[in-house]
């Protein structure tokens, strides 16, 4: 019975149902799955933390988010490494761009609004004990 334990437990939960909903909106399939490097060489050259929903998905059930915080940070290396990487004027690159800039702001509001902030509160209380 440790109270510590059973609220990581539902940030998991909430953190998987948040990583559903964001690699579920086909908006944002580039984010889904790691930039394939055999497709894309170059790319761990320019980008030096490559991040995303899968790994993030990962991360959940490993236990590395002790709080939304956490996990908002993941989604902002996911939005920044898609501006550094992809800066032309292409509407290409600036499709990507404005996606990237899109899943920032839905994964931050989903959060405000779903989640009660005393509870993220506690889960950070709890994070930084660790
Ligand atoms: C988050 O995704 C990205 O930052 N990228 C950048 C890569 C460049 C371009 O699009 C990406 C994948 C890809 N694969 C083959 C050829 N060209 C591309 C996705």
């Amino acid at each position: 019975y440790d109270t510590e334990e059973h609220t990581l437990r539902e940030l998991r939960i909430f953190l998987r149902d948040m990583c559903k909903k964001l690699a579920n909106n086909r908006l944002f399939f580039m984010f889904t799955k790691p930039v394939d490097t055999e497709e894309v060489p170059d790319y761990t050259t320019i980008i030096k933390k490559p991040m995303d929903l899968e790994t993030m998905m990962m991360k959940v059930d490993f236990h590395k988010y002790e709080c939304a915080r956490d996990f908002l940070n993941d989604i902002e290396l996911i939005c920044q490494n898609a501006l550094e990487y992809n800066p032309a004027r292409t509407s290409a690159d600036k499709q990507i761009r404005h996606r990237a800039c899109s899943l920032r702001d839905y994964a931050y509001t989903l959060i405000k609004t779903e989640m009660d902030s005393d509870f993220e509160d506690k889960c950070q209380e709890i994070a930084k004990k660790r």
